[in-house]
């Protein structure tokens, strides 16, 4: 396996606050790679530094070998951010034809692609109704299909499936396995403990710093644990 990201001493302050302290992470090419801490953790803005939209003071961070923030590499990650950006006065097939075309896709592909993406979301007999009407759960789904439909190499999920529920978040997350399978690598930030077990790796964070990283076996192993939850309270990490 190769290494898609590696971040090296990296950090960022806001004013006076230092949200993120040197992280060092690597993610390999291909894995379900997790980024579990608490409310205010970091996680956000961790991904905001990978995904390119905010730069950090100090470190590296480099993706598919090249330095990060990288306009033309912005465009092969597919990224769902935490607040839904998503036109309400448009039905949710408007919006991701309208995510579809910025994505480049031509017409005929677009109606193939929508299709499919509502579909592993739930939402295909909802399409025509406007987001206005839409449920905040509804919503996340819909932010979800839209950065499916491009199948980018690296796709970067903030709390995907907040919202959700358990049903729909398990076929959700069947989707990305058979989109790793496919090649794509993911990083998903959470704060549940049973999505972050079903990562291939784990990075636990608390107060800006990564206080473990390793498999979720391996870090429950190392703590004579049963949960990730224990593991992560053993590690020093705590939940509000
Ligand atoms: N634009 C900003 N300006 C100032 N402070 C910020 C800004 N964005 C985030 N912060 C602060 O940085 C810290 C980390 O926030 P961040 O959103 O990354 O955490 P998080 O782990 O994603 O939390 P949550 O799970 O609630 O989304 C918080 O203390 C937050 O108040």
């Amino acid at each position: 396996m190769s290494k898609i990201l590696e971040m090296n001493k990296v950090s960022l302050s806001f004013g006076k606050e230092r949200v993120l302290k040197n992280i060092n992470l690597s993610v390999e090419s291909g894995e379900i790679f997790g980024l579990l801490g608490p409310s205010g953790a970091g996680k956000t803005t961790l991904v905001k530094i990978i995904v390119g939209i905010i730069e950090a003071d100090k470190g590296l961070v480099m993706l598919q070998g090249k330095k990060m923030p990288s306009l033309a590499l912005m465009k092969s990650i597919g990224y769902m951010s935490q607040s839904d950006a998503l036109y309400q006065e448009l039905s949710a097939k408007e919006n991701l034809d309208f995510f579809a075309t910025l994505y480049g896709l031509k017409k005929k592909k677009r109606e193939k692609v929508i299709n499919k993406a509502a579909d592993i979301v739930n939402l295909s007999e909802e399409l025509n109704k406007e987001v206005r009407h839409y449920s905040g759960g509804m919503k996340r789904r819909l932010s979800l299909a839209a950065s499916l439909m491009h199948t980018p190499r690296l796709l970067i999920l903030d709390e995907p499936t907040v919202g959700i529920d358990p049903v729909l978040r398990q076929s959700i997350w069947e989707e990305f396995r058979k989109l790793k399978e496919n090649g794509v690598t993911i990083i998903v930030t959470t704060h549940v403990m049973d999505e972050a077990d079903k990562c291939d790796r784990l990075a636990m964070l608390r107060e800006g710093s990564v206080i473990a990283c390793d498999t979720p076996d391996n870090l429950k192993a190392e703590q004579h644990v049963e949960s990730i939850e224990e593991a992560f309270l053993a590690y020093g990490g705590g939940f509000q």
